[in-house]
């Protein structure tokens, strides 16, 4: 049973449209706003959005807007689905049009440069706090190509408070998308977000020509970066063995729909960055998790040798190929020094 049957979805690109599609399914109205006008039209008048989600018909549940007041007129709950350089602008639009407070929900995964915020931090220090019941992060492994073709997919809804983890855990579950409630909001939002930069050194691996070794070297290892950096901010280790730690590298570094490993599997092939952005056409959030994740460690202290390669490959045009020679050429290490 859901206890709302309207909310709000603010970005119409392809997660947003494909999780506007599971909560029609459950019989939610769909408040969808996008920035792109002719987006909007396509949906309202054809009910599709070929852009991001080619073959798939939309409920008609599902009601574009391309006006954010409009959208958010009678709805309680708000899903954030934008990319995370957009956050901040948003979440400061939400704040001079609703007038009670509201539940929002994220599914976007990224790390902002500069302050190093994850995404719950950043909807917090925007929002006045008597405007904002909850904050609540939906993430896993979860592709929009495949949850929009309501192919079995779980995910986490994360929340300090249980009872807002619950709740949307309530609007989301069915019968294809299972979703799991989690407290630790760290641990969640940094699994991630970390897993999109190890996803961009596997599509390297894969575009330079080396094989399934390197990639599950590459995973193993980046999973124990993402777990050091993870704990030092004050994640739960456990969290990263679940669905939104290895559970979402896995998803991200072997699939073909990633947008990330894709990215990477150009650069691997030796197109230049701004060239395979411009291909892909849609976030590749990786890129700027990077930049982030590359100073935060430094300024940590924590080891990030996977990282650091892929940040000299991306900013410092460094080559790909010797990038990996000199991580399998540093000194010995024990796997089990430190747990990770
Ligand atoms: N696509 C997926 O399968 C998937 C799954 C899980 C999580 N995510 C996360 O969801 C977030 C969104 O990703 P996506 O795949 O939907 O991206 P996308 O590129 O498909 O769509 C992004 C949408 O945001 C819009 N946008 C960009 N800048 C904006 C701004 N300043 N204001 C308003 N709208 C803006 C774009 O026009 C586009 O409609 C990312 O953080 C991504 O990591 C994506
Ligand atoms: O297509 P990507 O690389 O942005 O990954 C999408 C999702 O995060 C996978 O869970």
């Amino acid at each position: 049973m859901n206890h709302h049957n309207k909310m709000a979805v603010l970005g119409s690109g392809s997660w947003g449209t494909a999780l506007s599609l599971v909560l029609a399914d459950n019989k939610i109205e769909v408040n969808l706003w996008g920035h792109k006008q002719e987006i909007i039209d396509e949906i309202n008048e054809r009910h599709t959005n070929t852009t991001y989600l080619p073959n798939i018909t939309l409920p008609q549940l599902i009601k574009g807007y391309s006006d954010l007041e409009s959208a958010l007129t009678e709805v309680n709950t708000i899903l954030l689905a934008v990319p995370t350089k957009a956050i901040r602008e948003i979440v400061n639009i939400i704040r001079n049009v609703v007038n009670e407070p509201v539940t929002i929900i994220h599914a976007s995964k990224g790390i902002e440069p500069g302050t190093y915020k994850r995404i719950s931090e950043m909807i917090e220090e925007e929002m006045p706090s008597h405007l904002l019941k909850d904050v609540v992060v939906l993430s896993g492994p979860s592709h929009a190509e495949e949850v929009s073709l309501r192919q079995p997919t779980t995910v986490t809804a994360a929340s300090s408070q249980l009872q807002a983890a619950e709740y949307v855990q309530t609007l989301f579950m069915n019968s294809n998308f299972r979703v799991y409630t989690n407290l630790d909001v760290i641990g969640v939002e940094l699994g991630g977000s970390l897993k999109n930069i190890i996803a961009l050194g596997a599509g390297l691996s894969d575009g330079l020509g080396y094989g399934d070794n390197a990639k599950a070297a590459l995973m193993t290892r980046g999973l124990a970066e993402i777990a050091r950096l993870g704990s030092e901010m004050g994640a739960n280790p456990l969290t990263f063995s679940g669905l939104t730690g290895v559970g979402d590298l896995i998803v991200t570094c072997t699939s073909k729909h990633s947008r990330n490993w894709r990215a990477g599997h150009l650069l691997g092939q030796g197109k230049s960055l701004d060239d395979v952005l411009s291909n892909i056409g849609m976030i590749v959030e990786g890129v700027r998790t990077t930049e982030a994740v590359f100073h935060l460690a430094k300024k940590l202290e924590v080891e990030m040798p996977i990282t650091s390669a892929i940040y000299e490959v991306l900013f410092n045009k460094k080559d790909a190929k010797l990038a990996v020679d000199e991580l399998m050429a540093r000194t010995g290490k024990s796997e089990s020094a430190t747990g990770f």
